[in-house]
């Protein structure tokens, strides 16, 4: 047992990373008291690809702050608050190279060919980077979300806006309805460990071998689909004729940061489909200047830069008639003509969709004004449960966040589960021909028929995980006295060897008295809505993606954001693993920070994630003090939420280090009132003293910087002192932490 009890708190990017130089500083005084150790890792984007390139960068290297922490979740000490980070798209790597280059770093520039092998070696390390590099390393464990009591009571005192639904509104989703993935899933459950080769067996019989192993265990889960890059272009290309004879926006919604080689590959193949007059019209100069689809057509108005003005002119007339004669594209930023086809990691469905159907089914235009949407998400593994909320909506109006019930969840993620683990095993196939996957002995496993151009993937689902999974629904559907449905459909091979497994499992447990259901995902869906519209909560027990999306999904609409979740990740070998929140790192919020000086992000997640590392600690390493401040937390946080102390949106009232003043006084005086750890009551005393009589004094040192421009030198590797003198203006608040210190 460590002597000295510890808590990892990471440092990342954004809007958290801004919050982090306003809370840490607090915490660490308050957590130092108790004997807490609360160090920080830094796994920013900027920090993980120094991190890659120790060789060039010399004296400028810095450790792989990740792959510690990747270690220490597998060992029961690991206690580690993680905060949401960038998925980075090529796109935003490679302006975060640019950035980093300009600060003195020697990087090597992201290779867009690759030929030599320096080149190539270069590509991987950066590839590592990219995407979802940071969650399937850590998550160890499956997880565990919910909003609790004290969150929801809130939301329903303080409801969030909800815009209207019409009964006629025009809004929907639309999926292929053949050649997806949904179509093509194939699954086999490994008997004995072993390994498998992928590899594609192309018509004229040559073999090119896609991955040569993939270490397998006994009852492992292994399933193989393929989307047809045919089917989704002739998809897409009837879609946005129907869009157009509808009068709705086009809007694409993947998720290209999680499923960082499929997602972009469809997402280019959407441009292409719709871009195709100019494109076809200027291919060999968009060739030659190196425009790639899969970086969205804000890579094409990039590089034409850096042709000819004339040139320039004629590339950006044809896109402009292509606008006129397709429909209008739902807008990220309509001020500044930002498309959701100009950056694949823009429009990310967990958040997306959500964020739809709570503005009335509506997305922005060109013109500035909220308009129905087609929502297409090709795949139909998921697609369908957003069509079944549109649906309903429909029928019944928005949802109340006042009387609505609560829907947390359960979510199968340890070990890279399903398709989130399945980048080192997905691949644009490049000839006709059919793709096998064989065990060590060379018998066929999986074969998926293929045409050159298609996306072929394979994920894994290990069973421990599966094991882990049943055992925390069933301790949540217990701890909480609410149904629990997973959402399982018999449709997809993978989820008929999960339903085998989850009834057996089941077995393991004692569930008398419980009400847990299997369904498919939109009978779940309906089920849940119903219950949910009475006021009734029911607890979602999903896959891995699925995970993703109902916990943004049912926060948003319940919450507002999903920033108020408590997001809690029991680690398979005993560690815990905080996640704070559930949604991302808000780029929009550091964007206003630099042009108002104002942080609009909420830390409650933050908040959450503390108290449930302290309790861990104070549980696990019979720490009380740790116990105490836990407690004192949760009271803390309760009274914030009670009168009302979240960062508000706009300049003139408390932002985020406003909050954490707050946060920072009802814990002082919490820890003040309490018998039960007399030295801490004494210690805090003075503290909630001094912030008690300054709290008008302090909230007006840091609300008379709002208002304008603020300069922190960086925004993918902001300037720390900078950023610390900005997120930090209140000598007097500061003052007072360095005392308790
Ligand atoms: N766990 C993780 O590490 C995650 C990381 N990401 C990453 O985050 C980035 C952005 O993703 P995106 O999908 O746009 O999602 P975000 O959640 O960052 O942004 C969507 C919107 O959510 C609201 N929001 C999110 N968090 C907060 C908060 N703490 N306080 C107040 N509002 C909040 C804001 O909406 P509003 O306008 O309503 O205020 C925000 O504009 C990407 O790089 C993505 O990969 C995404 C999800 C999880
Ligand atoms: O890791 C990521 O890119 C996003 C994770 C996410 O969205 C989630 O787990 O909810
Ligand atoms: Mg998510």
């Amino acid at each position: 047992m460590p002597t000295r009890s510890k808590i990892i708190y990471t440092f990342t990017d954004e809007a958290p990373a801004l919050a982090t130089y306003s809370l840490l500083p607090i915490v660490e005084a308050f957590t130092a008291s108790a004997d807490i150790a609360v160090e920080t890792r830094d796994i920013s984007l900027a920090a993980r690809i120094l991190a890659s390139f120790p060789e060039q960068l010399g004296t400028k290297a810095i450790p792989d702050h990740l792959a510690e922490l990747g270690d220490l979740a597998v060992t029961p000490e690991a206690n580690i608050i993680k905060l949401p980070n960038i998925s980075a798209s090529t796109p935003q790597l490679q302006a975060a190279i640019k950035e980093l280059q300009a600060q003195g770093y020697a990087l090597p520039d992201y290779p867009e060919t690759v030929t030599t092998d320096a080149e190539k070696e270069t590509r991987a390390r950066y590839d590592k980077v990219k995407g979802s590099a940071v969650n399937p390393v850590l998550r160890e464990g499956n997880s565990d979300r919910r909003a609790p009591l004290s969150v929801k009571n809130y939301a329903r005192k303080h409801p969030h806006k909800m815009g209207a639904w019409a009964a006629d509104s025009k809004s929907h989703v639309a999926h292929m309805s053949n050649g997806d993935f949904y179509g093509s899933e194939k699954a086999v459950q490994i008997e004995a460990a072993d390994a498998v080769k992928i590899e594609l067996i192309a018509q004229d019989g040559t073999a090119t071998v896609l991955k040569e192993k993939t270490s397998v265990e006994a009852g492992e889960i292994i399933d193989s689909a393929v989307l047809s890059k045919k089917a989704l272009r002739s998809f897409i290309a009837a879609e946005i004729e129907d869009a157009k004879k509808q009068g709705v926006l086009l809007s694409v919604h993947l998720k290209a940061t999680m499923m960082k080689v499929s997602d972009p590959i469809m997402f280019g193949q959407i441009v292409a489909e719709f871009y195709k007059d100019a494109l076809a019209k200027h291919a060999a100069v968009l060739e030659q200047i190196g425009f790639n689809l899969n970086n969205g057509i804000g890579d094409l108005y990039a590089r034409i830069k850096a042709l000819p003005a004339d040139q320039q002119a004629q590339i950006e007339a044809d896109i402009q008639a292509v606008y006129a004669a397709r429909p209008s594209l739902a807008m990220v930023n309509s001020d500044k003509g930002i498309t959701n086809l100009h950056v694949p990691s823009d429009v990310i469905v967990d958040a997306s969709m959500p964020a739809m159907i709570r503005d009335s089914g509506k997305m922005w235009g060109t013109d500035g004004q909220l308009h129905d949407t087609k929502a297409v998400i090709p795949d139909r593994c998921y697609a369908t449960i957003y069509q079944a909320v549109i649906e309903d909506c429909k029928a019944n109006g928005a949802f109340d966040p006042t009387t609505m019930g609560s829907v947390p969840n359960v979510g199968l993620m340890a070990k890279k589960a399903e398709e989130y683990g399945s980048h080192d095993k997905t691949f644009q196939i490049k000839a006709d021909g059919v793709v096998r996957v064989t065990d060590s002995k060379g018998n066929l496993l999986m074969e998926q028929a293929v045409e050159a151009g298609d996306i072929f993937r394979m994920c894994q689902t290990k069973d421990a995980p599966i094991q882990d999974w049943v055992k925390l629904a069933v301790n949540r559907a217990r701890a909480s006295n609410t149904p629990a449905i997973f959402w399982l459909d018999p449709k997809r091979a993978h989820d008929g060897v999960v339903v085998e497994k989850v009834q057996a499992y089941l077995k393991d447990h004692n569930t008398d008295g419980l009400d847990i259901r299997i369904m498919s995902p939109v009978d779940a869906m309906k089920f849940t809505l119903e219950r949910t519209r009475k006021g009734l909560d029911t607890i979602s027990v999903t896959g891995n993606v699925l995970r993703d999306y109902l916990t943004d999904l049912f926060p948003i609409m319940e919450l507002g954001t999903s920033a108020k979740m408590l997001s809690i990740v029991p680690l398979m070998n005993g560690g815990g693993l905080f996640e704070t929140g559930a949604g991302g790192s808000a780029p929009k919020h550091v964007q206003q920070l630099v042009e108002e000086n104002f942080l609009r992000w909420d830390s409650l997640g933050e908040f959450l994630a503390l108290a449930a590392s302290l309790e861990h600690l104070g549980v696990n390493y019979n720490n009380s003090k740790a116990l105490v401040l836990s407690k004192t937390l949760d009271q803390a946080t309760g009274q914030f939420l009670d009168n009302n102390k979240s960062p508000s949106r706009k300049v003139g009232n408390i932002d985020n280090r406003g909050s954490h003043f707050y946060l920072a006084l009802y814990w002082a005086q919490a820890l003040a009132a309490q018998t039960e750890d007399t030295a801490l009551q004494a210690q805090f005393g003075e503290l909630a003293k001094t912030l008690t009589a300054n709290e008008a004094t302090i909230v007006a040192e840091l609300n008379a910087v709002q208002g304008k421009p603020v300069d922190i030198g960086g925004y993918y590797a902001p300037n720390p002192e900078l950023t610390s003198k900005a997120m930090r203006p209140s000598n007097t608040l500061n003052a007072a932490i360095a005392k308790l210190k």
